[in-house]
Protein backbone atom coordinates (compact mmCIF):
# COMPACT_ATOMS: atom_id res chain seq x y z
CA UNK A 1 0.00 0.00 0.00
CA UNK A 2 3.19 2.06 0.73
CA UNK A 3 3.52 2.05 -3.13
CA UNK A 4 0.40 0.84 -5.52
CA UNK A 5 -0.54 3.32 -7.95
CA UNK A 6 -3.38 5.41 -6.86
CA UNK A 7 -6.02 6.58 -9.84
CA UNK A 8 -6.63 10.24 -8.58
CA UNK A 9 -3.70 13.06 -8.72
CA UNK A 10 -2.15 13.79 -5.39
CA UNK A 11 -4.20 17.22 -5.33
CA UNK A 12 -7.67 16.20 -4.20
CA UNK A 13 -7.26 15.59 -0.84
CA UNK A 14 -3.89 18.12 0.25
CA UNK A 15 -4.40 19.04 3.20
CA UNK A 16 -7.97 18.08 3.23
CA UNK A 17 -9.01 16.64 6.63
CA UNK A 18 -10.88 13.33 6.42
CA UNK A 19 -12.15 10.57 8.81
CA UNK A 20 -12.21 7.32 8.83
CA UNK A 21 -14.15 4.76 10.59
CA UNK A 22 -13.01 1.42 11.27
CA UNK A 23 -9.46 2.20 9.76
CA UNK A 24 -6.76 -0.53 11.42
CA UNK A 25 -7.32 -3.14 8.55
CA UNK A 26 -9.15 -4.11 5.47
CA UNK A 27 -10.98 -1.57 3.60
CA UNK A 28 -10.63 1.05 6.03
CA UNK A 29 -6.66 0.58 6.29
CA UNK A 30 -6.75 1.07 2.60
CA UNK A 31 -8.77 3.84 3.01
CA UNK A 32 -5.89 5.43 5.37
CA UNK A 33 -3.24 4.60 3.70
CA UNK A 34 -4.91 6.22 -0.20
CA UNK A 35 -5.70 9.29 1.59
CA UNK A 36 -2.51 9.80 3.50
CA UNK A 37 -0.58 9.06 0.34
CA UNK A 38 -2.92 11.74 -1.56
CA UNK A 39 -2.04 14.75 0.97
CA UNK A 40 -4.68 14.11 3.12
CA UNK A 41 -4.60 14.60 7.37
CA UNK A 42 -6.15 11.43 7.91
CA UNK A 43 -8.39 10.59 11.46
CA UNK A 44 -9.17 7.25 12.36
CA UNK A 45 -10.93 5.18 15.19
CA UNK A 46 -11.40 1.74 16.15
CA UNK A 47 -11.98 -0.33 19.05
CA UNK A 48 -8.65 -1.88 19.61
CA UNK A 49 -6.35 0.04 20.84
CA UNK A 50 -3.18 -2.57 19.67
CA UNK A 51 -5.05 -2.58 15.85
CA UNK A 52 -4.71 1.30 15.81
CA UNK A 53 -0.59 1.51 16.90
CA UNK A 54 -0.05 -0.77 14.65
CA UNK A 55 -1.38 1.17 11.64
CA UNK A 56 0.06 4.21 13.15
CA UNK A 57 3.65 2.78 12.98
CA UNK A 58 2.73 1.41 9.86
CA UNK A 59 1.70 4.74 8.59
CA UNK A 60 4.74 6.14 10.36
CA UNK A 61 7.62 3.90 8.93
CA UNK A 62 6.55 5.59 5.63
CA UNK A 63 6.39 9.75 6.68
CA UNK A 64 2.43 9.51 7.32
CA UNK A 65 1.38 10.98 10.43
CA UNK A 66 -2.20 9.69 11.39
CA UNK A 67 -4.38 10.02 14.34
CA UNK A 68 -5.90 7.17 15.75
CA UNK A 69 -8.11 7.56 18.74
CA UNK A 70 -9.84 4.23 20.09
CA UNK A 71 -13.56 4.61 19.51
CA UNK A 72 -16.63 2.53 19.48
CA UNK A 73 -18.97 4.45 17.49
CA UNK A 74 -21.70 2.65 19.60
CA UNK A 75 -20.95 4.76 21.74
CA UNK A 76 -22.89 8.31 21.69
CA UNK A 77 -20.41 10.33 24.11
CA UNK A 78 -16.98 8.39 22.89
CA UNK A 79 -17.88 9.89 19.28
CA UNK A 80 -19.04 13.22 20.53
CA UNK A 81 -15.27 12.80 21.86
CA UNK A 82 -13.52 12.11 18.86
CA UNK A 83 -15.13 14.75 17.34
CA UNK A 84 -13.77 17.36 19.56
CA UNK A 85 -10.19 16.29 19.11
CA UNK A 86 -10.77 17.31 15.39
CA UNK A 87 -10.58 20.97 15.53
CA UNK A 88 -8.31 20.79 18.05
CA UNK A 89 -5.80 19.04 16.54
CA UNK A 90 -6.75 19.85 12.27
CA UNK A 91 -9.01 22.74 12.34
CA UNK A 92 -11.37 21.56 10.60
CA UNK A 93 -13.04 18.33 8.78
CA UNK A 94 -14.15 17.88 4.92
CA UNK A 95 -15.07 14.03 4.68
CA UNK A 96 -16.22 11.52 6.96
CA UNK A 97 -16.13 8.03 5.44
CA UNK A 98 -18.16 5.51 7.76
CA UNK A 99 -16.42 2.33 7.44
CA UNK A 100 -16.51 0.62 10.88
CA UNK A 101 -18.72 -2.38 10.68
CA UNK A 102 -19.70 -5.82 10.88
CA UNK A 103 -21.63 -9.08 11.63
CA UNK A 104 -21.56 -12.76 11.79
CA UNK A 105 -22.67 -15.42 9.77
CA UNK A 106 -26.07 -16.82 10.96
CA UNK A 107 -29.32 -18.34 9.65
CA UNK A 108 -32.17 -15.35 10.61
CA UNK A 109 -34.14 -18.02 11.63
CA UNK A 110 -31.61 -18.65 14.62
CA UNK A 111 -30.59 -15.49 15.65
CA UNK A 112 -31.06 -14.37 19.23
CA UNK A 113 -32.50 -10.69 19.90
CA UNK A 114 -29.43 -9.57 21.35
CA UNK A 115 -27.61 -10.81 18.66
CA UNK A 116 -29.64 -9.22 15.78
CA UNK A 117 -29.55 -5.64 17.86
CA UNK A 118 -25.76 -5.63 18.39
CA UNK A 119 -25.44 -5.84 14.53
CA UNK A 120 -28.18 -3.08 13.97
CA UNK A 121 -26.16 -0.89 16.91
CA UNK A 122 -22.93 -1.40 15.30
CA UNK A 123 -24.03 -0.87 11.67
CA UNK A 124 -26.70 1.53 11.33
CA UNK A 125 -26.76 3.48 15.12
CA UNK A 126 -23.59 3.72 15.34
CA UNK A 127 -23.14 4.97 11.30
CA UNK A 128 -25.80 7.31 12.47
CA UNK A 129 -24.38 8.55 15.57
CA UNK A 130 -21.36 9.42 13.46
CA UNK A 131 -23.67 11.07 10.59
CA UNK A 132 -25.22 13.48 12.76
CA UNK A 133 -22.38 14.30 15.11
CA UNK A 134 -20.08 15.49 11.64
CA UNK A 135 -23.33 16.99 9.77
CA UNK A 136 -23.85 19.49 13.64
CA UNK A 137 -20.12 19.96 13.32
CA UNK A 138 -20.59 21.26 10.01
CA UNK A 139 -23.71 23.42 10.32
CA UNK A 140 -22.45 25.20 13.39
CA UNK A 141 -19.06 25.89 11.96
CA UNK A 142 -21.08 26.97 8.71
CA UNK A 143 -18.62 24.58 6.62
CA UNK A 144 -19.37 22.25 3.58
CA UNK A 145 -19.09 18.91 3.94
CA UNK A 146 -19.28 15.18 2.17
CA UNK A 147 -19.97 12.08 3.84
CA UNK A 148 -19.68 8.08 2.59
CA UNK A 149 -20.87 5.43 4.22
CA UNK A 150 -19.36 1.75 3.06
CA UNK A 151 -22.78 -0.30 3.28
CA UNK A 152 -23.26 -3.62 1.23
CA UNK A 153 -24.95 -4.69 -1.80
CA UNK A 154 -28.46 -5.33 -0.28
CA UNK A 155 -30.64 -5.48 -3.74
CA UNK A 156 -31.27 -9.16 -3.44
CA UNK A 157 -30.77 -9.30 0.56
CA UNK A 158 -27.62 -11.09 2.22
CA UNK A 159 -28.10 -14.92 2.49
CA UNK A 160 -27.02 -15.57 6.06
CA UNK A 161 -26.79 -12.28 7.39
CA UNK A 162 -30.20 -10.71 7.94
CA UNK A 163 -29.32 -8.36 10.78
CA UNK A 164 -26.57 -6.51 8.61
CA UNK A 165 -28.77 -6.75 5.17
CA UNK A 166 -31.21 -4.71 7.38
CA UNK A 167 -28.90 -2.25 8.97
CA UNK A 168 -27.37 -1.77 5.58
CA UNK A 169 -30.71 -1.14 3.89
CA UNK A 170 -31.22 1.40 6.70
CA UNK A 171 -28.26 3.68 6.37
CA UNK A 172 -29.21 3.40 2.67
CA UNK A 173 -32.56 5.06 3.27
CA UNK A 174 -30.82 7.60 5.90
CA UNK A 175 -28.70 8.38 3.05
CA UNK A 176 -30.90 9.33 0.32
CA UNK A 177 -33.17 11.22 2.90
CA UNK A 178 -30.34 13.81 4.63
CA UNK A 179 -28.80 13.68 1.15
CA UNK A 180 -32.08 15.99 0.84
CA UNK A 181 -32.28 17.39 3.80
CA UNK A 182 -28.66 18.26 4.82
CA UNK A 183 -28.29 19.81 1.19
CA UNK A 184 -29.03 23.43 2.53
CA UNK A 185 -26.39 22.94 4.91
CA UNK A 186 -23.72 21.93 2.00
CA UNK A 187 -23.44 18.20 2.81
CA UNK A 188 -23.12 15.66 -0.18
CA UNK A 189 -24.07 11.94 1.16
CA UNK A 190 -23.37 8.90 -0.73
CA UNK A 191 -22.47 5.35 -0.13
CA UNK A 192 -20.09 2.73 -1.55
CA UNK A 193 -21.70 -0.34 -1.78
CA UNK A 194 -18.51 -3.15 -1.90
CA UNK A 195 -19.64 -6.65 -2.92
CA UNK A 196 -16.97 -9.90 -1.76
CA UNK A 197 -14.15 -8.17 -0.62
CA UNK A 198 -10.99 -10.00 0.65
CA UNK A 199 -10.18 -8.78 4.13
CA UNK A 200 -9.47 -9.59 7.59
CA UNK A 201 -13.23 -9.34 8.38
CA UNK A 202 -13.31 -13.11 6.08
CA UNK A 203 -11.99 -14.87 9.13
CA UNK A 204 -15.22 -15.30 10.63
CA UNK A 205 -16.76 -16.88 8.18
CA UNK A 206 -17.12 -20.73 7.69
CA UNK A 207 -14.75 -22.56 5.24
CA UNK A 208 -17.59 -23.85 3.68
CA UNK A 209 -18.90 -20.47 2.14
CA UNK A 210 -15.34 -18.82 1.53
CA UNK A 211 -14.37 -21.80 -1.27
CA UNK A 212 -17.59 -20.02 -3.05
CA UNK A 213 -16.88 -16.28 -2.55
CA UNK A 214 -15.38 -16.09 -5.64
CA UNK A 215 -18.54 -17.04 -7.89
CA UNK A 216 -20.65 -14.14 -6.16
CA UNK A 217 -20.11 -12.39 -9.15
CA UNK A 218 -19.39 -12.80 -13.26
CA UNK A 219 -15.48 -11.38 -12.22
CA UNK A 220 -15.43 -14.37 -10.33
CA UNK A 221 -12.81 -13.24 -8.07
CA UNK A 222 -13.11 -11.27 -4.55
CA UNK A 223 -12.81 -7.52 -4.60
CA UNK A 224 -9.66 -5.98 -3.06
CA UNK A 225 -9.73 -3.34 -0.43
CA UNK A 226 -7.58 -0.76 -2.96
CA UNK A 227 -10.80 -1.09 -5.30
CA UNK A 228 -13.38 -0.04 -2.56
CA UNK A 229 -11.04 2.84 -1.21
CA UNK A 230 -10.40 4.36 -4.68
CA UNK A 231 -14.89 4.28 -5.19
CA UNK A 232 -14.77 6.06 -1.68
CA UNK A 233 -12.42 9.01 -2.66
CA UNK A 234 -13.66 9.51 -5.77
CA UNK A 235 -17.45 9.77 -4.56
CA UNK A 236 -16.04 11.22 -1.07
CA UNK A 237 -14.30 14.18 -3.23
CA UNK A 238 -15.25 17.26 -5.12
CA UNK A 239 -14.38 14.65 -8.46
CA UNK A 240 -18.26 13.80 -7.76
CA UNK A 241 -19.64 17.44 -6.87
CA UNK A 242 -22.90 16.29 -8.38
CA UNK A 243 -23.20 13.31 -6.87
CA UNK A 244 -25.19 12.95 -3.77
CA UNK A 245 -28.25 10.34 -2.56
CA UNK A 246 -26.28 7.50 -4.45
CA UNK A 247 -25.16 4.38 -4.17
CA UNK A 248 -21.83 3.05 -6.07
CA UNK A 249 -22.02 -0.68 -5.97
CA UNK A 250 -18.06 -2.14 -6.09
CA UNK A 251 -19.08 -5.71 -6.78
CA UNK A 252 -17.87 -6.61 -9.96
CA UNK A 253 -21.34 -7.07 -11.30
CA UNK A 254 -22.43 -9.19 -8.45
CA UNK A 255 -25.66 -7.68 -8.45
CA UNK A 256 -26.41 -8.69 -12.01
CA UNK A 257 -25.49 -12.57 -11.50
CA UNK A 258 -23.61 -14.26 -8.93
CA UNK A 259 -24.54 -15.55 -5.78
CA UNK A 260 -22.79 -15.33 -2.02
CA UNK A 261 -23.82 -17.44 0.76
CA UNK A 262 -22.55 -16.20 3.54
CA UNK A 263 -23.18 -19.86 5.53
CA UNK A 264 -22.75 -21.93 2.47
CA UNK A 265 -25.19 -23.38 -0.24
CA UNK A 266 -27.84 -25.27 1.41
CA UNK A 267 -28.86 -28.80 -0.23
CA UNK A 268 -31.87 -27.25 -1.47
CA UNK A 269 -30.52 -24.52 -3.39
CA UNK A 270 -27.49 -26.64 -4.34
CA UNK A 271 -27.11 -27.95 -7.64
C1 LIG B 1 -21.59 -6.41 4.98
C2 LIG B 1 -22.09 -7.56 4.32
C3 LIG B 1 -21.20 -8.69 4.29
C4 LIG B 1 -21.94 -9.73 3.69
C5 LIG B 1 -21.28 -10.98 3.70
C6 LIG B 1 -20.16 -10.99 2.83
C7 LIG B 1 -19.69 -12.34 2.69
C8 LIG B 1 -18.32 -12.37 2.53
C9 LIG B 1 -17.70 -11.36 3.36
C10 LIG B 1 -16.50 -11.80 3.91
C11 LIG B 1 -15.77 -10.64 4.21
C12 LIG B 1 -16.25 -9.87 5.39
C13 LIG B 1 -17.33 -9.05 5.41
C14 LIG B 1 -17.46 -8.14 6.45
O1 LIG B 1 -18.40 -7.49 6.74
S1 LIG B 1 -16.10 -8.04 7.16
C15 LIG B 1 -16.41 -7.19 8.63
C16 LIG B 1 -16.39 -8.30 9.53
N1 LIG B 1 -15.86 -7.88 10.77
C17 LIG B 1 -16.55 -8.08 11.79
O2 LIG B 1 -17.66 -8.56 11.72
C18 LIG B 1 -15.94 -7.66 13.07
C19 LIG B 1 -16.89 -6.83 13.81
N2 LIG B 1 -17.97 -7.63 14.33
C20 LIG B 1 -18.29 -7.53 15.60
O3 LIG B 1 -17.67 -6.80 16.31
C21 LIG B 1 -19.41 -8.34 16.11
O4 LIG B 1 -19.68 -9.43 15.31
C22 LIG B 1 -20.70 -7.57 16.41
C23 LIG B 1 -20.64 -6.09 16.27
C24 LIG B 1 -21.72 -7.99 15.44
C25 LIG B 1 -21.13 -7.94 17.82
O5 LIG B 1 -20.25 -7.33 18.70
P1 LIG B 1 -20.49 -7.33 20.30
O6 LIG B 1 -19.18 -7.05 20.94
O7 LIG B 1 -21.65 -6.49 20.67
O8 LIG B 1 -20.90 -8.81 20.51
P2 LIG B 1 -21.15 -9.65 21.75
O9 LIG B 1 -20.02 -10.61 21.83
O10 LIG B 1 -21.46 -8.82 22.96
O11 LIG B 1 -22.46 -10.42 21.29
C26 LIG B 1 -23.72 -9.75 21.16
C27 LIG B 1 -24.71 -10.79 20.68
O12 LIG B 1 -24.33 -11.22 19.35
C28 LIG B 1 -24.15 -12.64 19.36
N3 LIG B 1 -23.05 -13.02 18.49
C29 LIG B 1 -21.87 -12.42 18.36
N4 LIG B 1 -21.09 -13.09 17.51
C30 LIG B 1 -21.80 -14.16 17.10
C31 LIG B 1 -21.56 -15.25 16.22
N5 LIG B 1 -20.38 -15.36 15.57
N6 LIG B 1 -22.52 -16.16 16.03
C32 LIG B 1 -23.71 -16.05 16.67
N7 LIG B 1 -24.03 -15.03 17.53
C33 LIG B 1 -23.07 -14.12 17.74
C34 LIG B 1 -23.78 -12.97 20.79
O13 LIG B 1 -24.02 -14.33 21.08
C35 LIG B 1 -24.69 -12.04 21.56
O14 LIG B 1 -26.00 -12.51 21.61
P3 LIG B 1 -26.55 -13.29 22.90
O15 LIG B 1 -26.42 -12.35 24.06
O16 LIG B 1 -27.94 -13.62 22.57
O17 LIG B 1 -25.69 -14.51 23.08
N1 LIG C 1 -15.21 -7.37 3.15
C1 LIG C 1 -16.38 -7.48 2.55
O1 LIG C 1 -16.61 -8.38 1.73
C2 LIG C 1 -17.43 -6.51 2.83
C3 LIG C 1 -17.32 -5.57 3.81
N2 LIG C 1 -18.33 -4.68 4.01
C4 LIG C 1 -18.25 -3.66 5.04
O2 LIG C 1 -17.12 -2.85 4.83
C5 LIG C 1 -16.63 -2.38 6.10
C6 LIG C 1 -15.18 -2.76 6.28
O3 LIG C 1 -15.10 -4.17 6.24
P1 LIG C 1 -13.77 -5.02 6.23
O4 LIG C 1 -12.61 -4.14 5.98
O5 LIG C 1 -14.01 -6.17 5.34
O6 LIG C 1 -13.78 -5.56 7.71
P2 LIG C 1 -12.77 -5.51 8.92
O7 LIG C 1 -13.36 -6.36 9.98
O8 LIG C 1 -11.38 -5.77 8.45
O9 LIG C 1 -12.84 -3.98 9.34
C7 LIG C 1 -13.85 -3.44 10.11
C8 LIG C 1 -13.20 -2.39 10.99
O10 LIG C 1 -14.23 -1.72 11.71
C9 LIG C 1 -13.84 -1.60 13.06
N3 LIG C 1 -15.05 -1.61 13.86
C10 LIG C 1 -16.02 -2.55 13.91
N4 LIG C 1 -16.97 -2.22 14.78
C11 LIG C 1 -16.60 -1.01 15.29
C12 LIG C 1 -17.17 -0.14 16.27
N5 LIG C 1 -18.31 -0.44 16.89
N6 LIG C 1 -16.53 1.02 16.55
C13 LIG C 1 -15.37 1.33 15.92
N7 LIG C 1 -14.79 0.55 15.02
C14 LIG C 1 -15.39 -0.63 14.72
C15 LIG C 1 -12.93 -2.80 13.32
O11 LIG C 1 -11.95 -2.53 14.30
P3 LIG C 1 -12.14 -3.00 15.83
O12 LIG C 1 -12.57 -4.44 15.76
O13 LIG C 1 -10.82 -2.77 16.45
O14 LIG C 1 -13.20 -2.10 16.36
C16 LIG C 1 -12.25 -2.99 11.98
O15 LIG C 1 -11.01 -2.33 11.91
C17 LIG C 1 -17.54 -3.01 7.15
O16 LIG C 1 -18.57 -2.12 7.46
C18 LIG C 1 -18.04 -4.23 6.43
O17 LIG C 1 -19.16 -4.79 7.02
C19 LIG C 1 -19.45 -4.68 3.23
C20 LIG C 1 -19.60 -5.59 2.25
C21 LIG C 1 -18.64 -6.61 2.01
Amino acid sequence: MAERRIAFNDVLFRDKVVLVSGGATGIGRALVWILARSGARVVTCGRSPDKLDALRSELADHGHEVLAVPTDIRNADAVAALFAQMPERHGRLDLLINNAGGQFPQAAIDMSANGFRAVIDNNLLGTWSMMQTAARHWRDTNTPGSIVNVVAVVDRGILGAAHTAAARAGVIYLSKTVAVEWMPLNIRVNCVAPGTIFTEGMAGYPEEAKKTFARSNPMLRLGDPWEIAEACLFIGSDASSFTTGEILRVDGGGQLWGEQWTQGKPDYFAG
